[in-house]
């Protein structure tokens, strides 16, 4: 396989998987963090590695390296795997997302982004999500005719946080998750909702379902609901552990253990609870986003300059998600037909959000 973002969450956790599968890793593409992706060339032995800057070219300790955003798509050009796991962050995913479709490989995506922004113009048939709730979803996923589909949030940091404190919450306190281990964006998305807002569009170009929605579930145990036409809904259940949707995305199909099993009687209940738009405000436009999916490429770009400004502390994290509705509405008719376009108004909305 070809591992876009090794040295991240999901891309340690894919590596863990690969060596208890015996899975050859043909090809390492990482960001700044060298130690680790040189640790990761010594047990993997790549045919071919990647890295973010030109400077750090000398400390990897590999002889085929690859340099910047050209480099990952020259990297997916050179390799012979029919599998592709992209587990890079951001928007910067995108492009490689659509280079390995391009070359008629199955993508592993963790990178939700890339469906967030460009859903209507990926051929999902060749998709494989890795993200929990949405490899719940296809567990569950039978013959029979779906009514709707309802995906979980733990509510990130601040769910239990009184809301007059919100606004004095630093970066680092909402790097706090109740209950995943994840990289930064990803944590603060969670934090904000934004995660569950990108998880409802991905599901909607993943399934082709149009009823979706999200509920609070604080313990991260149930992952996602399917509603039936005949009235049943079923559940699905696992550890908070990326380890299971890895291994699917990686394998096609798997029997062994992965993780343990869920004990009910020592969890003893499950509670759930609405989304109120006074903790986060970017469920303000959830349903006008679900109307219009095709927009989701101005919320990205917006919500990716928010966070950087909530990280060098230039607005609170409240005025991340007002930001992200100030420009999704300053941007009504920014709809992308082509893959050009969605990176032209990538580019437009970052302009427009930093000038405020
Ligand atoms: N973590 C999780 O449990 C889940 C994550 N996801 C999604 O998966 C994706 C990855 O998340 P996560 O693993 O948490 O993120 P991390 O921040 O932990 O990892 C991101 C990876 O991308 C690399 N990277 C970042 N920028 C570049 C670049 N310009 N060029 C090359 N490599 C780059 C990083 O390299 P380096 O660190 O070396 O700089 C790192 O390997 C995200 O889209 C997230 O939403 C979805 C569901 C669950
Ligand atoms: C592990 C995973 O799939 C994440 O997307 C997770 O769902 C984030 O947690 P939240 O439920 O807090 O968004
Ligand atoms: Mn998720």
């Amino acid at each position: 396989m070809v591992l876009l973002g090794s040295t991240g969450s999901i891309g340690v956790n894919a590596l863990l998987i690969a060596k208890r599968f015996g899975i050859t890793v043909e090809a390492l593409v990482a960001g700044k963090n060298i130690a680790l992706l040189n640790e990761q060339i010594k047990e993997h032995q790549p045919k071919y590695v990647a890295i973010s800057d030109v400077k750090d070219r000398p400390l990897v300790n590999h002889p085929n390296v690859f340099v910047g955003k050209e480099g990952i798509l020259e990297l997916l050009q050179k390799t012979q795997s029919f599998l592709v796991v992209n587990a890079l962050v951001g928007f910067a995913g995108l492009a490689p997302s659509i280079e390995a479709l391009r070359l008629g490989k199955r993508l592993a995506l963790a990178n939700k982004e890339s469906l967030v922004v460009a859903g209507h113009l990926l051929d999902t048939s060749h998709i494989t999500p890795i993200d929990s709730e949405h490899f719940g979803l296809w567990y569950l996923l039978g013959k029979r005719p779906v009514r709707g589909m309802t995906i979980t949030a733990s509510g990130g940091a601040f769910r239990d946080t009184p809301l007059n404190e919100l606004a004095q919450k630093s970066f680092q306190d909402a790097l706090k998750h109740p209950n995943w281990s994840m990289g930064a964006k990803i944590t603060i998305d969670s934090a904000t909702m934004t995660n569950k807002l990108f998880e409802l569009l991905e599901a909607k170009w993943l399934f082709g379902v149009d009823k979706l929605d999200a509920i609070i579930e604080p313990k991260s145990l149930i992952h996602a609901f399917v509603d039936f036409q005949d009235g049943s809904t079923t559940a699905h259940l696992a550890a908070a552990d990326m380890k299971l949707p890895i291994a699917f995305a990686l394998l096609g199909e798997v029997e062994e253990p992965i993780l343990p099993s869920i004990d009910l009687a020592s969890i003893g209940s499950f509670s759930f609870q609405k989304i109120e738009p006074a903790r986060y405000p970017i469920w303000e436009i959830k349903d006008d986003v679900l109307a219009h999916p095709t927009r989701g490429v101005v919320i990205n770009a917006a919500n990716e300059v928010g966070i950087t400004k909530f990280f060098n502390q230039e607005i609170t994290i409240l005025e991340l998600a007002e930001r992200t509705i100030k420009a999704y509405r300053h941007f009504e008719d920014a709809i992308p037909k082509t893959l050009d376009e969605v990176f032209e108004i990538d580019r437009e909305v970052r302009r427009y959000c930093l000038s405020f």
